[in-house]
């Protein structure tokens, strides 16, 4: 363990105790009366700031009244300055004014502030400085050791406005006292900002640690933008929440780059990204993409996990050239042959010359953007066979705008090579025959009957991918990036030559189109560029966390969102639910493409109880399961408790017992932890407790739902899967031998349950 303000807090050997000669109350009240002046003066400040920008948002909003161009482009730009900042304003009421330090005179007599966000008086002085401006920089890289000119660092403790406490460390004793002789008090007050943090009731939001971010993870936090950084570390270590403040980082640092090409997080479920959204605007960041695995893909949001087995499948590398050998089927239905007399020749085109041109417009790029190569192509193999003289001398171009207005050609051309939607060729896997011919020698029959047996349930909704599960998503983005994006179909040639702005009067339409724009012009069919592209896709920097448990297919999706992306990694190895790690490894490998990788490895874990993270890692070491421990910090004095034996008539009544002693012990949230098969069941008894009604009203609701339970009930249902990355006061984890049988990686999941509770952990086996 690095010997960072968490050792020194927690008391640990070497550290300065720092409750030696703390002064009296009257001194502690005189400190947060000082704080409290200057807390409203900064308030009074922003309120003075918050009504610039409205006023500039006012004055941009009637520049563009003016009318011409130019007063519109500059009202964009000023109403998008000005709300942002009043954005950033506003979320920074809560706690605005966290930090404080005294450096020795020398360097500065001043007091420095530090606050979410930057603020000057009027005039132009700095009254707080933005955490993550260098000037704070030392703020979190101070320690007792190499103190950097700090004599004291301060946290203050506020609610809204209010200042509640001051927590002081000392760093430089003496100085301390060379600034004392000198007339200039530096009293240290209360007993540690990071242990009044970790001990607070925990809620359904992940909060901001900018007050009490340590050096080590600081250090992760500032890391340049370049290539890949990785976030290493056990359960609670931070890995989540220091990447989000890099986020923020970033984006204060490099704004412009940041913004424009945008920030993507990707966590691993939708109740895991609700824990972490509040986390990014409270540091004043919402130019930030926050997707969990099901969502990556625009437009679609799945949230439903396959049993495991299956998701061992879609999630195999081999799916990708299953989906490629998909990509390349003739659309079931589709005709195959086509005949017409012109002109005194029988003119064919049967399934042989289909197949050649079929070949070669494969060979010219994504099947969706040949459509408006099909007719050419067909009608120079038609051309061919017309051999009469009466036909021949009418020449190509009458030949050619001669099937174009013949319906009988254009309709086979366009049932021939139709427009397809991902989803709807995915939707084609569901017949076995295909199946069975596109994944031989890829998958075994067994592999096979799982496969079309989680697609049984029923058509795709192909808007917005309702009944996908989590797995199939890599799956359907392979398939987009395989055909190209679906032109979206106009309804009339009038409306199509809107869209492409096609001359209509003088105006040029290669002028008024993108390249890309162009592949989609029609030839007798009406067709617009689509509305979301592939080329959108990537982002300035891909943010990737529990990253162990990315499958082969995942990182194929992820790191097609990255490819000239700076990267944040986080994971810990031994959480991982994939049990082929050397398979994902390549896969991650090649999503990174040899970019450079800067390591970051976080050795505290705040989360747990020593108690509770030692019964955890007994677990991993028993299981073995190479296990990254670090060091649990805070100590409860209770152990975790195991109800064993508990035969299945009496579960319910245990189960109610152990989740009514932990609910009236902790102020915060409960999580009871169960095997996938029994979460409808163990839900419909949370449901019908009548003393939990007000901790989980939406229990009810979720009983036969396949989703996690969403909101903010303080008492909630959770599968193993479900847990990943949160954390809970209290957890009772139902029948743990069971999670652990459920997959190939169940002790892994198991342990992850393990590692949730901040408080209180009961095992009812
Ligand atoms: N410096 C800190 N100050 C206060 N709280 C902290 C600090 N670092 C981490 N924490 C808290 O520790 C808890 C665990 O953090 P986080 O969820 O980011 O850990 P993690 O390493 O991602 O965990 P896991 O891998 O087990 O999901 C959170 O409540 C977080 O706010």
């Amino acid at each position: 363990m690095t010997q960072d303000q968490a050792a020194d807090q927690a008391g640990d050997q070497g550290a300065p105790d720092q409750t030696v000669g703390r002064p009296d109350a009257d001194v502690e009240a005189r400190e947060v009366a000082g704080e409290q002046a200057f807390v409203d003066r900064v308030s009074d400040q922003l309120v003075v700031s918050t009504q610039r920008a409205q006023r500039l948002a006012t004055e941009g909003y009637n520049r563009g009244k003016l009318g011409h161009e130019g007063g519109l482009v500059e009202r964009d730009a000023m109403v998008f300055q000005a709300a942002k900042r009043i954005a950033q304003l506003d979320a920074a009421h809560e706690g605005l004014v966290f930090g404080r330090l005294d450096l020795t005179s020398d360097r500065d007599p001043q007091p420095r502030y530090i606050g979410r966000i930057g603020l000057r008086d009027e005039n132009h002085d700095m009254l707080l400085v933005d955490w993550r401006a260098p000037a704070a920089a030392v703020f979190y890289q101070a320690t007792a050791a190499t103190p950097q000119g700090v004599v004291r660092r301060r946290v203050l403790r506020s609610t809204g406005r209010t200042v509640l406490g001051v927590e002081d460390e000392l760093l430089d004793a003496e100085a301390q006292a060379a600034e004392e002789e000198s007339g200039r008090e530096l009293p240290i007050v209360g007993e540690g900002a990071l242990m009044a943090q970790l001990s607070r009731a925990r809620d359904r939001s992940m909060h901001s640690i900018v007050a009490t971010i340590q050096a080590e993870q600081d250090e992760a936090i500032r890391a340049p933008a370049k290539g890949v950084v990785t976030i290493s570390g056990g359960p609670g270590t931070g890995k989540t929440v220091v990447a989000l403040h890099r986020a923020a980082y970033l984006l204060y640092n490099d704004r412009r780059r940041f913004e424009s090409g945008g920030v993507l997080v990707i966590g691993p479920s939708g109740v895991f990204m609700r824990y972490i959204e509040r986390v990014l605007p409270s540091l004043g960041e919402t130019a930030v993409a926050l997707r969990s695995l099901g969502e990556v893909v625009d437009g679609v949001r799945a949230s439903r996990h396959d049993e495991p087995a299956v998701a061992d499948i879609k999630g195999s590398e081999r799916m990708a050239e299953v989906v490629r050998r998909l990509a390349r089927q003739q659309a079931p239905g589709s005709p195959n042959e086509f005949s017409l007399f012109w002109r005194d020749n029988r003119l064919t085109l049967d399934a042989g010359s289909l197949g050649k041109v079929r070949r070669q417009l494969m060979s010219q790029g994504l099947r969706n953007r040949q459509l408006s190569r099909v007719p050419r192509a067909l009608l120079d193999v038609l051309w061919r066979q017309v051999r009469s003289e009466r036909g021949r001398d009418l020449g190509r171009d009458y030949f050619d705008d001669d099937l174009l207005s013949t319906s009988a050609f254009v309709d086979f051309a366009a049932a021939w090579w139709p427009p397809l939607a991902a989803i709807e060729v995915f939707e084609w896997l569901r017949d076995p025959d295909l199946l069975g011919r596109i994944a031989n020698g890829l998958l075994d029959a067994e592999e096979q009957r799982l496969l079309l047996k989680s697609w049984g349930n029923g058509p795709v909704d192909p808007r917005t991918g309702a009944g996908l599960s989590i797995a199939d998503v890599p799956l359907v983005d392979e398939l987009r990036y395989a055909l190209g994006d679906v032109p979206a179909a106009t309804e009339s040639d009038t409306q199509l030559d809107d869209v492409l702005g096609v001359d209509q009067g003088g105006v040029d339409i290669h002028e008024l189109t993108t390249a890309s724009d162009r592949e989609y012009a029609p030839r007798g069919r009406s067709w617009a560029p689509p509305t979301h592209r592939i080329e959108d896709d990537p982002y300035a920097h891909v943010l990737v966390d529990e990253a162990q448990d990315l499958t082969p297919m995942q990182w194929r999706m992820v790191g097609r969102r990255g490819r000239t992306a700076s990267w944040t990694i986080v994971g810990d190895p031994a959480q991982s639910s994939w049990p082929v790690p050397a398979e994902a490894d390549a896969a991650r490998a090649a999503a990174l493409e040899k970019k450079t990788v800067h390591s970051f490895h976080l050795s505290t874990n705040y989360r747990n109880s020593a108690e509770i993270y030692a019964y955890a890692a007994a677990y991993a070491e028993r299981v073995g399961l190479d296990a990254d421990l670090p060091d649990a910090v805070r100590r409860t004095g209770t152990a975790p408790v195991e109800v064993d034996g508990v035969p299945d008539d009496a579960l319910e009544q245990t189960v109610r017992a152990e989740v009514d002693r932990i609910a009236a012990s902790v102020g915060g949230t409960v999580g009871i932890v169960v095997p996938a098969a029994r979460r409808s069941e163990v839900n419909s008894w949370l449901a019908r407790w009548e003393e939990r009604a007000g901790d989980a009203p939406s229990a009810a609701a979720s009983v036969d739902s396949t989703q996690p339970p969403s909101g903010t009930d303080r008492v909630v249902v959770l599968t193993g899967l479900d847990t990943k990355g949160l954390e809970f006061d209290g957890i009772v984890v139902v029948r743990p031998q069971e999670i652990e049988d459920e997959s190939l990686t169940g002790r892994a999941t198991l342990y992850v349950v393990l590692t949730r509770a901040t408080q209180l952990l009961s095992c009812v086996g």
